[in-house]
């Protein structure tokens, strides 16, 4: 059991050093495989799909994101499918933040938190200053939760201090706001420093640890959710401290997002199955998981015209 050596990390409110188990990932990928397999009863998926909506960061991160175009998503937020009843609204929107005042104007009295990527996304690579000051920005302008990216360029060459203290700076500059730090796994390169860099970040004071940023070829996937999912539960183990976990990149349809709901529940267990410790960031799911519904509710299937566009 080796621990991550992080000089005055006994120091962090709250925190603890931190054992980092190295992770079997023959058995890791078998756990996953088996999870994805699991049936579900009709009613349960019904549940299921809601329980998604209701966790969902309904996101655009596109250069070419205008505020009409952010509008009409807050819109669909707040109501995914008018003409289906009983259908909840999602848990935050998320934006550039050069576009957080005009989803917070949007989202106002909805109760929709405003999510911004924040800290110069998506490589996270600024001078830290700047990084920083786009931060509290940010926040000033509105937004409740800032997503910000792991310095993997410090992280992968062992500087782990450095990469802690930068979280650890952003988690003060978010002031009130709640802190997600995407840890971009597709670059990692092995379980173990997934395993590793999620328990970096959650000793450093991130609120949520995510995945994905959705800019690079390899995106949340479920041995990599797992493996996520296993560093918090010993986080919350050993720390007392309940992280959340944030799904993203990639995620298009309704069967990923209960596998995944399957896979937090068995590692979790239930009580991790709320907004305020899962999420599923996402761009183009919310339409799929809208037909599905309808499905379910109907018998058929409707068209893709028959919603707006995600
Ligand atoms: O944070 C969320 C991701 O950027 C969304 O990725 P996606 O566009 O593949 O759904």
């Amino acid at each position: 059991m080796a621990l991550i050596e992080i000089p005055g990390a006994q120091d962090v409110p709250g925190g603890a050093t931190v054992s980092v188990t190295p992770v079997d990932e023959v058995g890791l990928e078998a756990r996953a495989a088996a999870l994805g397999t699991r049936s579900i009863k009709t009613s349960s998926k019904l549940a299921a799909l809601d329980l998604a909506i209701r966790c969902m960061d309904l996101t655009t991160l596109e250069g070419i994101d205008t505020p009409g175009k952010v509008r009409a998503m807050c819109a669909k937020a707040v109501r995914p499918d008018p003409a289906m009843s009983g259908i909840p609204s999602v848990a935050a929107v998320c934006v550039y933040p050069e576009l957080v005042p005009t989803a917070v104007d949007a989202l106002q009295g909805t109760g929709i938190h405003v999510a911004s990527v924040a800290g110069t996304f998506p490589a996270g690579l600024g001078p830290l200053d700047v990084r920083l000051a786009e931060i509290r920005s940010a926040v000033a302008a509105g937004a409740d939760e800032v997503d910000i990216v792991l310095n993997r360029s410090a992280f992968m060459a062992g500087r782990y201090r450095e990469a802690f203290d930068e979280i650890a700076a952003s988690k003060e500059a978010c002031g009130r706001a709640h802190l997600k730090v995407i840890l971009e796994t597709g670059e990692l390169g092995s379980y173990d420093q997934v395993r590793r860099a999620s328990m970096l970040a959650m000793l450093a004071g991130a609120d949520f640890i995510k995945t994905s940023t959705g800019k690079i070829g390899t995106n949340a996937t479920p041995p990599t959710a797992l493996c996520m999912a296993e560093a918090i539960r010993d986080f919350a183990d050993q720390t007392g401290t309940a992280v959340g976990l944030k799904l993203a990149g990639g995620i298009r349809n309704a069967k990923q997002s209960w596998q995944y709901l399957v896979l937090v529940q068995e590692t979790l267990g239930a009580e991790w199955l709320t907004p305020d410790r899962f999420r599923i960031g996402a761009s183009s799911l919310l339409n799929d998981v809208l037909m599905q519904i309808a499905k379910l509710r109907s018998g058929t299937y409707q068209r893709p015209s028959d919603f707006t566009v995600d």
